[in-house]
């Protein structure tokens, strides 16, 4: 029986450097991948309809979806325009929403982080707040960019969690906190996502997908931020291995 370590892929972004567009992903999420869920991180270059998911799917035990400053354009929601200036990511938009469906049909483990989140709640027909800083009755959950980073991505704001949900099970606690840094936020819940937590101003922080499969998370915070010093971080990281393991083993079965 196959004994290698799952191979996890993660959907790049697309970046201009200097003059010429590059596909890249944070070290810290590979790092996570390859320590916290004893895992093969493989890179996935963003190429949107030419990447031929369903195939490459195949050979993939899990799939990660990592933050960005980038925001998901607003045309795939139906969403307002949005403010002049605002970074977005169209291949990366193009490669992770027609895949998100195809990952949870083929019963992939599915974690997704942040921008991976909101990607997550739009390709179930969800919308976003694009800027809940300025949403009557929301806080500001976005990230002092002058502070140093420990700072950035140090803890923000108490999370309450579901009492039935994953998160309750993997931490064995009903309240937690984590750091916050986006500007968007879940508006309308896509259909078939089941809430796992919230912030204290009722902003969504985590969902799963109900039916899922397998292992099919979302977290609007960022676990991957120095996960080895947090507990609950390592303990995501390594249910994710685990399911993307248990797919490995199902996938030796049948070769
Ligand atoms: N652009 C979106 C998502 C924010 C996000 O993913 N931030 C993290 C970026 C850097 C990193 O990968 O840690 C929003 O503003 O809501």
């Amino acid at each position: 029986m196959s004994t290698r370590r799952p191979l996890i892929g993660i959907p790049a972004d697309r970046r201009l450097l200097g003059h010429h567009y590059f596909h890249c992903v944070g070290e810290k999420y590979i790092a996570a991948v390859a320590e916290g869920a004893q895992a093969v991180p493989v890179l996935i270059p963003s190429l949107g309809e030419g990447l031929q998911a369903r195939e490459l799917l195949a050979d993939f035990d899990g799939i990660l979806l990592t933050g960005s400053p980038s925001n998901v354009e607003p045309h795939r929601y139906n969403g307002p325009a949005s403010a002049p200036g605002t970074l977005h990511d169209a291949w990366r938009d193009a490669t992770t929403l027609p895949m998100i469906p195809q990952v949870i049909e083929a019963g992939l483990p599915l974690l997704a982080i942040c921008r991976g989140f909101q990607e997550m709640n739009v390709a179930f027909g969800g919308t976003l707040w694009q800027k809940l800083h300025e949403v009557q009755g929301y806080r500001d959950h976005r990230e002092d960019l002058e502070a140093p980073l420990d700072e950035q991505y140090g803890p923000a704001h108490d999370i309450e969690l579901a009492p039935d949900g994953l998160l309750a099970r993997l931490s064995g606690e009903r309240r937690l906190t984590v750091n916050s840094l986006h500007s968007q936020g879940v508006q309308t819940l896509g259909a078939g996502l089941a809430v796992e937590a919230r912030a204290p101003d009722g902003v969504i922080e985590a969902f799963r997908v109900a039916d899922a499969p397998s292992f099919a998370l979302g977290l609007q915070w960022h676990p991957e931020w120095k996960f080895k010093d947090n507990s609950f971080s390592r303990a995501l990281f390594a249910a994710f291995g685990e399911a993307a393991r248990e797919r490995a083993l199902q996938r030796a079965k049948v070769r």
